[in-house]
């Protein structure tokens, strides 16, 4: 066991299903999580979808029928979710007529004694729990001039900023169960539920947009130059999430979606001031709680 990518390899949580000491990149010790997910849920079936709503999009969790509610602070090896707009409960039960599993609250890599193979540990769940799509959300400021607020964005494509600087979830050991050493991200969102979510947004009169998504580390928002800098390389949203689990996923072989939502539009210019704040974004998330659901569930309702 190797606790060193766990802060002081405890777990805030784990002392009651006796793992008090765990390590996000060995296969057997999340399977005892997983166990005790199972154990404490009655499983209707296996989910084969998972969800992971972004900042304050937890209303997707809210939209699920014959919900059984397990909270993360029931989950051993489960940190605690410390940002505002993530209620930290993983929800089993029915959306778009398909048995889901999902997570309303996600872990980043700027919250206290993470690191992003930990911050990612829910897929490596949700695999172990047998699904086979996961649908990624996020919130995220908008720099490509045609977006506007409130939009949604598919997302095409990413830039995985802190895994090209050495952060990435994959790094240290690699238990072949999970995937391969080496990982391929060249289609990394599939191109059939891209397309699907497009069709879906049309026919439902939902604005929406494609486009490149960029994970920063955050939890500073970027400086004018910064924006500039990832518009220059042809990034379309800023966020500070969402990457880091799409690429687990893909090692394990899952099909994936993922769409932004964008909450603010980010600002190049030095001389002209705009604040960015997190209360903002999440009163933008609570406009289109609405609409990011009923987006979410006419996808599944297509999905094969
Ligand atoms: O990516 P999600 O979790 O939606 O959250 C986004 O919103 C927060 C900033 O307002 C950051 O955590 C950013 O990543
Ligand atoms: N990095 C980043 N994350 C966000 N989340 C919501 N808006 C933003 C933004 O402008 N930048």
């Amino acid at each position: 066991m190797n606790g060193l990518h766990v802060q002081n390899g405890h777990l805030p949580n784990g002392n009651s299903h006796g793992l008090s000491m765990f390590d996000p990149r060995d296969y057997d010790e999340l399977l005892q999580i997983t166990d005790v997910v199972r154990n404490q849920v009655d499983l209707k079936e296996t989910p084969s979808i998972g969800i992971i709503c972004g900042s304050g999009l937890g209303d997707i969790g809210d939209c699920i029928k014959e919900p059984q509610v397990l909270s993360y602070k029931k989950i051993p090896g489960f940190p605690s979710t410390s940002v505002v707009g993530h209620k930290g409960n993983m929800i089993f039960g029915y959306l778009g007529g398909k048995y889901v599993v999902c997570m309303q609250g996600r872990f980043h890599p700027y919250e206290h004694g993470m690191d992003l193979a930990l911050c990612a540990t829910p897929v490596r769940v949700m695999h172990q729990l047998g699904i086979k799509t996961l649908i990624v959300s996020n919130a995220a400021g908008g720099v490509n001039p045609a977006f506007n607020y409130g939009d949604l964005m598919v997302i095409k494509d990413h830039i995985f900023m802190p895994g090209l600087c050495g952060f990435s979830p994959l790094v240290g050991i690699n238990d072949p169960r999970f995937g391969p050493r080496f990982v391929s991200i060249h289609d990394a969102y599939d191109i059939n539920l891209r397309r699907l979510a497009l069709t879906v947004a049309q026919e439902e009169n939902i604005r929406i947009q494609e486009g490149i998504y960029v994970m920063c580390g955050g939890p500073q928002y970027e400086s004018p130059a910064e924006v500039m800098y990832f518009k220059t390389v042809g990034a379309d949203a800023l966020g500070m999430s969402t990457c880091h689990e799409v690429t687990v996923a893909r090692q394990c072989g899952i099909r994936v979606f993922g769409f932004s939502l964008i909450t603010n539009i980010a600002n190049t210019d030095a001389d002209n001031s705009v604040e960015v704040t997190h209360e903002e974004v999440l009163v933008a998330a609570k406009e289109a709680g609405f609409r990011a659901c009923s987006f979410v569930t006419k996808i599944i309702e297509r999905i094969e």
